[in-house]
């Protein structure tokens, strides 16, 4: 295993070029929040679009949009009801990511069929929450494309049949090679998967332990990865990012609460960016 280092991230994080636009910045569309998690879509776009994406556009039950906009204006909607005119948009987007608060009745299923079925290179997609749970209740093969799931512990025990107690890197890396996807396993010390590597996280901290956290999590690695052209990087990246922030909160709080990261995440990766390192 090796250790996500700070040289990763600002290798990744890199200064924008000048003569550039938001449809450089990763146009991504986020599909999730249904009547009773309307909170996990918002904070996940919000973290989307406080991580650069270009354009953030929100597929969700009209339920939310009211409480959507008061939070994130940057964010465009569409009712997630609508299947033609969501899957028309989605051909003109970089990444999607799919599962906070979707839910899993059976119009979050069909939902996630369809979004599947559209999905194609070189689009990324960021498979969370409800979504994994519905995919480890029903298997659907996969685009190939660049696709990562950022299960917890029981969701990743639903997706890979491995119980938590059983969750060694050993066992968690043959079963990513199995599902051919990065797989980002959080935990107290997150590990991630590729095909090449496995990764582990050097921070994080109890007081990250808030409904939200992970949603946030998955919205700054579609911005991330709708950005850095390096999947890998930009994937460990945010994962890194996201508990080297909440760290450094903790030293003087007890809890951090998700919108408390996402709004710090433009100084940290300024931060970052301004790193020269040799290449
Ligand atoms: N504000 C909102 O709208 C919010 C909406 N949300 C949305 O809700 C949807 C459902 O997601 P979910 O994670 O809440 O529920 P589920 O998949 O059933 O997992 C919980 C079960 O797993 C167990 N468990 C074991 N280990 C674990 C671990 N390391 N980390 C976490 N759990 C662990 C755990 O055990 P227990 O707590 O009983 O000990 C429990 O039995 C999803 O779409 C999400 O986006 C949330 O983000 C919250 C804020
Ligand atoms: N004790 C802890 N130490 C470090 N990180 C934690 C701890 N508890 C939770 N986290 C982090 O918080 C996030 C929780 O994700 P998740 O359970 O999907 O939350 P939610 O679905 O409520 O948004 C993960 O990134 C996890 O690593
Ligand atoms: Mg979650």
């Amino acid at each position: 295993m090796q250790p996500i280092t700070a040289e990763i991230v600002s290798r990744t994080i890199i200064k924008r070029p000048a003569d550039s636009h938001k449809g450089n910045y990763g146009r991504v569309m986020l599909i999730g929040g249904n009547q009773n998690f309307g909170g996990a879509i918002i904070m996940a776009a919000t973290a989307a679009t406080y991580s650069g994406a270009g354009l953030v556009t929100v597929a969700t039950d009209p339920s939310n949009f009211t409480s959507l906009h008061a939070r994130l204006p940057e964010a465009m909607v569409i009712d997630y009801h609508q299947t033609d005119t969501l899957l028309n948009m989605l051909t003109g987007m970089d990444v999607i990511i799919i599962g906070p608060g979707l839910g899993t009745d059976t119009i979050a299923d069909q939902l996630l069929t369809a979004v599947i079925a559209a999905t194609h290179a070189p689009q990324r997609l960021v498979i969370d929450g409800s979504a994994l749970t519905l995919l480890a209740q029903q298997p659907r093969s996969l685009p190939a494309t660049d696709i990562v799931v950022t299960p917890h512990q029981m969701e990743w025990q639903r997706l890979s049949g491995i119980a938590i107690k059983d969750q060694t890197p050993t066992a968690n890396h043959d079963a990513q090679k199995r599902l051919g996807v990065t797989a980002v396993v959080k935990a107290h010390r997150t590990t991630i998967y590729t095909d090449e590597r496995v990764w582990f996280n050097p921070g994080g901290t109890p007081a990250m332990a808030t409904g939200g956290m992970g949603d946030t999590l998955a919205g700054m690695i579609g911005g991330f990865v709708g950005q850095f052209d390096d999947f890998t990087a930009a994937i460990l990246s945010a994962v890194y990012l996201h508990s080297a922030i909440a760290d450094d909160l903790a030293a003087t709080r007890y809890v951090v609460l998700p919108h408390q990261i996402s709004t710090r995440i433009p100084t940290y990766m300024h931060r970052f960016s301004q790193i020269e390192r040799p290449s």
